[in-house]
């Protein structure tokens, strides 16, 4: 059956709001603003990190939230919600959906994302689950764990996809992805054009996740002054 969550933000676009501490916006309170100028413009969804963005967020808008909690663990490339102590604290913020790195990379200390799910789905029964892929054998991992949410997220942020656009040739890894997947795709990754996300949804995608074409001024107007300088 489709959750009453699913059909709230089908069809529709996400606005991630997100800044690191090394970002000029660092700040929950700013995080909360661009999430309710997001719902203004007709965002039918919030993707955020961090406990503290995600209650700033939760208190001021009521869009569902994807959440997630980045953490960087030495000498390991996975950093979203990466082990099972950053994936139940983003569960008890509330947040509707939890994403998480679903590739088939190691983990931090050694753990293994089949225990982390069944950990998860005993204690948070109703959050979905938003597998991050980066492969399309993170794709067919991430289904045979019965993921919710098939996401791009890291398509181009991994070593195997570096240099990869989720745009090239008409988007045709989306599209491989889609053929694979029976259940609701999410793209997000590098869609920074009001077309991009009109043609993801057109090929079938249950949302679409904006982020730094948004909420980071700084690739904004890197943009424009790249335009100039060129
Ligand atoms: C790879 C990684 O760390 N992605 C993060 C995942 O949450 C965010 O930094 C991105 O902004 C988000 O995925 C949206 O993508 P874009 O900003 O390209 O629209």
């Amino acid at each position: 059956m489709e959750s009453d969550v699913l059909k709230k933000i089908k069809g529709g676009l996400i606005v991630s709001c997100q800044a690191l501490k090394e970002e000029p916006l660092h700040s929950s309170f700013i995080m909360s603003r661009m999430a309710k100028a997001a719902v203004m413009s007709g965002a039918i969804g919030i993707r955020a990190n961090s406990v503290v963005d995600i209650q700033a967020i939760k208190d001021t808008v009521s869009v569902p939230v994807i959440g997630i909690l980045k953490n960087v663990y030495e000498g390991c490339s996975i950093f979203i919600t990466p082990t099972l102590k950053e994936v139940r604290r983003i569960c008890a913020t509330g947040a509707e959906i939890v994403a998480m790195d679903a590739t088939t990379r190691s983990r931090p200390n050694g753990e293994q994302l089949p225990e982390i799910i069944k950990v998860i789905r005993e204690e948070y029964p109703t959050t979905l689950l938003m597998a991050d892929c980066a492969t399309l054998e993170d794709v067919e991992y991430a289904l045979s764990l019965g993921f919710d949410i098939i996401g791009t997220t890291l398509y181009g942020y991994t070593e195997d996809t570096q240099g990869c656009d989720i745009s090239d040739d008409d988007f045709k890894h989306l599209k491989d992805v889609l053929e694979m997947v029976d259940r609701p795709v999410i793209a997000e990754g590098k869609i920074d054009t009001p077309e991009k996300a009109k043609r993801v949804l057109e090929l079938g995608c249950w949302s679409v996740v904006t982020g730094g074409a948004i909420t980071r001024p700084q690739e904004i107007a890197k943009k424009f002054v790249d335009a100039i300088n060129n």
